[in-house]
This record gives C-alpha cells, sequence and structure tokens, in this order.
C-alpha cells in the first residue's frame, strides 16, 4: 500500500490554532492540488479530531477529475477513512453522506449502539485494535478491499502516528505564509513526539504556491 501525507501548516508548524477550528491556510492553488492529490488515491483518511473540528466531507470539487475517475473505472470520488477508535464520528456528519463510501476505523473500545448507528449510517466499520486503532492492521484490511494508495490529511496526532508506524511513503505540506502561534495548538506531528532516531526525510522539491510554498519529501526507511 502506498500512503501519502498531506497538509497545510503556518510558517510556525501549526495546523490550526489553539480553538483547534478549521483555518484556510492553503489558496486556491494549494487547494487545486491537494484535489489533484485526491483524485489519485483511492482513499483520504483523517482523525476523529480532525472529524469533529471540520466536518470534513473529503470529496473532489473538480468535476472533470470525477469523471476521469469513472471512465477509467473507478468510483467518482476515492472512499473516507476516519480513525475513531470509539466511534465518535456523528453519523450524520458531511462524511457519512451519500456522496462516496466511508470506512470508519474503530477499536474494540468502540460501544455497539455508536457501531450500529453508523452502519446506518452507511459507513462500513473496520475494528482493529483494543484501546487506539492498530493502523498496520487496520491499513491491511483496507488494502484487503482494494484501497491500494491512501492520503492522510491530518491532524497532526494522526500524523505523527503513521510517521511512527513506518506507514507512509511520501510527505507534501504547504507551508503558508502566516503565523498562528500558541503552544497549544495543533502541530504538523503531535503524539507523544520521538527523542531519539527521528524520522528522517529527503526533500525532492520546493515549489512556490499561492504565496507560500510546497515541499514535497520522500520518506526515508
Ligand atoms: N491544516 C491542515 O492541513 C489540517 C489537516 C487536518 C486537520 N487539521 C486540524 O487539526 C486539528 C485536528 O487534529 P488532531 O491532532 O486534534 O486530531 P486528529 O489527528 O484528526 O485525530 C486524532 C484522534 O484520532 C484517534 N486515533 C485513533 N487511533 C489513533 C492512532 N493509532 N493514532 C492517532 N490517532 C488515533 C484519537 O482519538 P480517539 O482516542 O477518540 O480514537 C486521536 O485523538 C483540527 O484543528 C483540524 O482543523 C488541519
Ligand atoms: N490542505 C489543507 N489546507 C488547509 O488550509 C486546511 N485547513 C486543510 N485542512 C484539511 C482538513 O482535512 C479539512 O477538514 C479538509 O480539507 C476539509 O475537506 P473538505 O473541503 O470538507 O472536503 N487542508
Amino acid at each position: 500500500m502506498d500512503v501519502v501525507i498531506n497538509a497545510a501548516m503556518s510558517v510556525d508548524g501549526k495546523l490550526s490554532s489553539r480553538r483547534r477550528e478549521q483555518i484556510k491556510i492553503s489558496g486556491p492553488e494549494d487547494f487545486d492540488r491537494v484535489d489533484r492529490i485526491r483524485a489519485d488515491v483511492d482513499g483520504v483518511v483523517v482523525g476523529i479530531g480532525t472529524v469533529l473540528a471540520d466536518n470534513p466531507h473529503l470529496t473532489l470539487d473538480d468535476p472533470e477529475r470525477r469523471q476521469r475517475r469513472r471512465d477509467t473505472g473507478r468510483s467518482s470520488d476515492p472512499a473516507r477513512v476516519v480513525v475513531d477508535s470509539r466511534g465518535r464520528t456523528p453519523p450524520e456528519g458531511r462524511i457519512c453522506d451519500d456522496a462516496a463510501e466511508t470506512y470508519v476505523l474503530v477499536s474494540d473500545a468502540a460501544p455497539e449502539e455508536r457501531r450500529h448507528a453508523l452502519r446506518e449510517a452507511g459507513a462500513e466499520l473496520i475494528v482493529a485494535g483494543a484501546q487506539r486503532v492498530d493502523l498496520p492492521m487496520a491499513f491491511d484490511q483496507l488494502e484487503k478491499r482494494g484501497i491500494d494508495r491512501l492520503l492522510i490529511e491530518g491532524g497532526g496526532e494522526l500524523i505523527f502516528s503513521v510517521i511512527e508506524t513506518d506507514l507512509v511513503d511520501e510527505l507534501t505540506v504547504f507551508v503558508g505564509s502566516l503565523v498562528i502561534g500558541g503552544r497549544d495548538a495543533p502541530t504538523l506531528a503531535d503524539g507523544e513526539g520521538f527523542v531519539t532516531n527521528f524520522s528522517s526525510l529527503s526533500l525532492e522539491t520546493v515549489e512556490q504556491v499561492d504565496g507560500g510554498v510546497v515541499l514535497s519529501y520522500i520518506v526515508d526507511d
């Protein structure tokens, strides 16, 4: 399975403010770049923190990209995947609508009534892990369902986890020309953090976009 990360951050590395609400860091060119990446993957993954903060839809904006997917025998939109141990994804949320497939990755800790409500809303549940979602196990289950290429959009907790579990092949980040600040604001990689054996990246390209830069890396083995 190929796994790529794409996110947008401020110059000081923040994904949002300390209020953890969605902030438009990308400009129109970068949002279109994100749409292009989404069109090339089989699934777009976010953590439950992002779902609760942003109520994201995670579908394609460009109708021509949707049509090209259909012309090649694929679904109009990539599947949407939420990493959500306890099944807190709101069944009435945009991510559960019928615009695209939705997978919710839960752990054994997800109460049955929440699992039932999500299935009723049309989501397919994958159970992996006792407390937190076991990402390698869950991603294997996604691969068995034909999902071979995943885009991880965030947030910071999830991004750190996929890097820590050596699941990531590429990382691209748009650095917007603004400072958000805040010791409690989410950053590109949160979680426990590394103290040794830091994850090493190889810089591939630097591109000026929307008054900021897109940095593209290969994640070293
Ligand atoms: N600028 C951008 O590109 C961008 C992109 C995405 C999000 N954001 C922002 O980032 C913020 C949300 O980020 P976040 O870090 O709070 O939340 P997140 O990464 O979206 O979700 C993290 C949550 O996922 C669940 N989870 C389950 N298994 C996990 C595992 N193995 N590894 C990691 N997480 C696991 C945990 O909640 P449970 O314990 O309940 O399972 C965890 O707290 C929002 O402010 C959003 O606006 C910005
Ligand atoms: N690339 C990017 N630039 C940003 O400025 C920003 N705030 C996000 N945030 C990503 C997060 O996952 C959002 O929730 C989804 O990008 C929303 O996706 P929809 O438009 O609802 O499909 N991502």
